[in-house]
């Protein structure tokens, strides 16, 4: 809230070029020894990104740094307006094997995870979601007339205590999250020890992951899994009549946000985003396909698997 538009600016570009080089430079995990030779000019890339992003960010940690500390040399009983920051977290942290704290690049690139991890792939669920709301407008209405049941006359937006009476939207958000997961893949795990798991052995340190993608496509699982169909996840069309546990605590259907230990943290806000800006996308606005063009559902791996050909729509105010 408190940096003004210029330095927004700046975050946003060192941001932006990271997700948009990220395939490119994905090759500079694999053998850096080799790699370094071979693509030394991406490496060069590689490294002028890296220093372009500390310089935007390190000034910015410092000096939430100084504010936390001025703030605990001030402090007294009185309790004020102080929120504490993602980064306020990460400056008493200690490393329990090595015994120190982080370095300053190390808290860059934590943030910069934080940053892209939490913003790039909401964004990137929410086209999805749109896109599907363009091209099936029989489940975009199906929407607007569940939340007009809960909402009241002359209401502006949709709040965030309205979301929980909706469960429509809630099964528009699962389907999408199933159907075009913004994450392929997770972050790469590794075993700690020798596993064996049905009949292959997992060596120790071996880099693995998982197929999020064809998981939630699976026709053995999903009937008629390219379809976007939301009431797959509605009472009667739901054997369980439960509401979808999307944390796979008990079976594994769709993992879009993994599962587990490593589970993604910001899952919940996630969740209540998408629910949030869509509700509001739709109680708002009528959205209609280009001159009756279809919307084109290909993909393309930027950092996310995002729309090749990014959504087109005509939007018009439904109250006026
Ligand atoms: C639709 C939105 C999102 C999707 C689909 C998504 C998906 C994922 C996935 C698949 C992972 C990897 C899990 C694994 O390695 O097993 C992950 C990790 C992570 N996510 Fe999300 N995420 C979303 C939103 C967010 C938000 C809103 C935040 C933060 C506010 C966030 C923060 C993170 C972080 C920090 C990690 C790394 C965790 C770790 O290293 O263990 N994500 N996310």
């Amino acid at each position: 809230d408190k940096l003004d538009q210029k330095q927004i600016e700046e975050i946003e570009r060192v941001e932006r070029s990271a997700i948009l080089n990220a395939v490119k430079f994905n090759i500079l995990n694999f053998m850096p020894r080799l790699t370094k030779i071979v693509f030394r000019k991406r490496w060069s890339q590689f490294l002028q990104l890296l220093k372009d992003r500390q310089e935007v960010l390190i000034p910015l940690i410092r000096a939430r740094k100084k504010a936390s500390e001025e703030r605990q040399s001030k402090l007294n009983d009185k309790k004020d307006d102080y929120v504490l920051s993602y980064v306020d977290t990460l400056f008493d942290l200690q490393l329990p094997d090595e015994k120190r704290n982080l370095t300053e690049k190390e808290m860059v690139s934590l943030c910069n995870e934080f940053l892209n991890a939490g913003t790039n792939t909401t964004s990137t669920a929410l086209e999805w979601i749109m896109a599907n709301m363009v091209k099936h407008s029989h489940i975009q209405e199906k929407l607007f007339r569940e939340i007009k049941g809960v909402v009241r006359e002359g209401q502006e937006e949709v709040k965030e205590e309205d979301l929980q009476k909706l469960p429509y939207l809630k099964a528009i958000i699962l389907e999408g999250l199933r159907r075009h997961p913004p994450a392929h893949f997770v972050l790469p795990h590794a075993v700690t020890e020798d596993v064996v798991l049905d009949k292959y052995l997992v060596p120790k340190n071996a880099n693995i992951n998982f197929m999020v993608a064809d998981m939630g496509w699976d026709p053995e699982v999903w009937e008629d899994p390219m379809a976007f169909k939301p009431e797959r996840f509605m009472g009667s069309d739901n054997s369980s009549g439960e509401v979808f546990d999307i944390t796979g605590s008990k079976e594994i259907k769709m993992m879009p946000f993994g599962v587990g230990r490593r589970i993604c943290p910001g899952y919940g806000l996630a969740m209540l985003h998408l629910e949030y800006f869509v509700a509001n996308l739709i109680w708002k606005f009528e959205w209609k396909a280009m001159d009756g063009d279809d919307v084109d559902l290909s993909e393309k791996l930027q950092f996310t698997m995002v729309m090749k050909n990014p959504l087109q729509a005509l939007i018009s105010p439904r109250f006026k």
